[in-house]
């Protein structure tokens, strides 16, 4: 997704890739041990934390006469894009969050790069993972596109990103290494650095048409991976977006979505890049070293 590279530095990208794995595994063994959390109990998803209204979405979602309709009806829709937003977080986890990942960014724990293009934010929600029922909720299923993945998201990559004045500003236009993303914004106080959506990279012979969508805070963006996107530069203040990366290891195994190539697996930890290795083993997840 980003602009185009050189053969070596494609080399070289690959070979960090490469690197990648074993540099986590190092990192979340310093973090485990070392890392004092400010707030411990953010690391354990509780209903408490979601926004009323994203309890009653999963509520009728997973009643016997729900379907895509209704669902639509409890969500934000910007064009015929398939890009919704939805309450997800309450003001006080948000804080809560937010006072974590300052806490962690202050630390002197090793940190990641949230991905290859963000330079600030945090790489790994330090010492967890992300809550499985923010992707594997009935509603998410419910909602998502044929030939996307639907029901059959098995994997996510969670992780923040940050903009700030003297930090990351924005966002160049890429798509995300996911078949359905959910972007929710954390806060702080922050103008401008809307998101834009143009195309889906998987259709036919695009005309670049963008639009924006705003921020706002508690709620999150969820738009299909491949839909080309970026970050409008912020004006003042700090913005701060968990970012979450839902894999579908049916779709992305038959073909990458970063390199449109059928991939070429190397091993990974955890859940790698979400793609898996054989019927037999649905628990390997790998990375594609060619993305
Ligand atoms: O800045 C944002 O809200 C978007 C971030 C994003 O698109 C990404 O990290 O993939
Ligand atoms: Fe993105």
């Amino acid at each position: 997704a980003q602009p185009k590279a050189a053969p070596a530095q494609i080399e070289a990208e690959v070979q960090r890739r490469k690197q990648l794995p074993h540099q986590s595994v190092e990192r979340r063994a310093i973090i485990s041990k070392c890392y004092k959390p400010k707030h411990p109990e953010v690391y354990t998803l509780q209903d408490s934390f979601l926004a009323p209204e994203f309890l009653e979405i999963e509520r009728f979602c997973t009643s016997p006469g729900a379907d895509l309709q209704g669902l639509l009806s409890y969500l934000e829709s910007f064009s015929d894009k398939r890009i919704y937003r939805l309450p997800v977080f309450t003001e006080q986890f948000c804080q809560a969050l937010l006072e974590e990942l300052e806490n962690f960014e202050q630390s002197d724990m090793p940190k990641g790069r949230p991905n290859t293009m963000n330079n600030y934010g945090v790489g790994l929600i330090p010492c967890a993972s992300l809550p499985p029922n923010l992707n594997q909720g009935e509603f998410l299923k419910t909602l998502l596109c044929p030939g996307l993945g639907g029901a059959c998201l098995d994997s996510h990559r969670a992780f923040v990103v940050k903009y700030a004045l003297h930090e990351d500003l924005d966002l160049s236009s890429h798509y995300d290494n996911a078949e359905v993303t959910l972007n929710v914004s954390l806060g702080k106080e922050f103008t401008e650095g809307n998101l834009y959506f143009g195309e889906f990279n998987q259709d036919p012979s695009p005309v670049p048409q963008y639009i924006e969508v705003e921020h706002v805070w508690g709620r999150g963006l969820l738009h299909r991976g491949g839909q080309v996107h970026g970050a409008l530069p912020i004006a003042s203040g700090e913005r701060w977006n968990l970012i979450v990366w839902m894999r579908s290891s049916a779709i992305r195994n038959r073909l990458c979505p970063m390199c449109r190539r059928k991939p070429e697996l190397v091993e990974a930890e955890g859940f790698g890049d979400g793609f898996t290795e054989g019927e037999e083993q649905p628990q390997t997840v790998s990375v594609c070293a060619l993305g």
